[in-house]
């Protein structure tokens, strides 16, 4: 699986980079979202992003962020992606795309073949999506789970007219069999290389890294 791309996300540390990018991943992300353990601030994500070599794409997590926050961040952060990660419309995702001028990566949670037709909704505006597990009603995030869902669901539909990643509860264990069985050529990660909540392993983000890219 050479030609796999990985992101590594919910990055709070200069380790937590060097360890990401030192793996081979192709994207860290930050996550702004005040309740999850693994938020950070503008200002340290400013801080952050200086530590992201060239050719590692820093991507901007964010859960139906307005324009207010989403001006002030791009303004602060050097993003290359902005991931909209909560329940933003398709009219949204072109609004944020046609402001900020930066790609954007769409997340859609799927728990079963009644949510496959977001997919292609959010293909025609979106510049890749991000194809994640739903989380459950009572989840505290909407994200960042551990969960995967059922992969067969994809097993037909491997291909859409954007680039696509795989996320929700992928493992250093996992993450092989996940990529083989949907066909995914990038894949995400937060909960399967931590330590704890919010603390990430540099070595499971290595075993990650080598399980997806080889
Ligand atoms: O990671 C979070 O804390 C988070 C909070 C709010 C919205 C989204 C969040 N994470 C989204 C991601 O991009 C995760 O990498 C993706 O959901 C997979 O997570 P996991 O199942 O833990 O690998």
């Amino acid at each position: 699986m050479a030609d796999t791309r990985v992101k590594i996300c919910g990055l709070r540390t200069v380790a937590d980079i060097e360890a990401a990018a030192g793996a081979g991943a192709s994207y860290v992300g930050f996550v702004f979202f005040e309740k999850s353990p693994r938020a950070v601030s503008i200002a340290e994500a400013a801080t952050l992003a200086v530590e992201v070599p060239p050719g590692v794409a820093k991507v901007g997590l964010v859960v139906n962020a307005d324009d207010a926050f989403l001006d002030a961040l791009t303004a602060r952060v050097p993003l290359d992606i902005l991931q909209l990660h909560g329940s933003e419309t398709p009219e949204r995702v072109a609004e944020v795309k046609a402001r900020y001028g930066l790609p954007v990566m769409k997340a859609i949670g799927i728990a079963d073949a009644g949510d496959l037709p977001q997919i292609d909704l959010y293909a025609a505006v979106a510049d890749q999506l991000l194809i994640d597990a739903k989380p459950p009603k009572d989840a505290a995030l909407p994200g960042g789970n551990g969960l995967a869902f059922d992969w067969t669901l994809l097993a037909n539909r491997k291909y859409w007219t954007v680039p696509w990643m795989l996320a929700g509860g992928l493992t250093p264990e996992n993450v092989a069999e996940a990529v083989t069985r949907t066909g995914a050529r990038q894949v995400d990660v937060s909960s399967g290389v931590e330590a704890a909540p919010g603390q990430k392993d540099p070595a499971r983000i290595t075993a990650f890294c080598e399980a997806a890219l080889t």
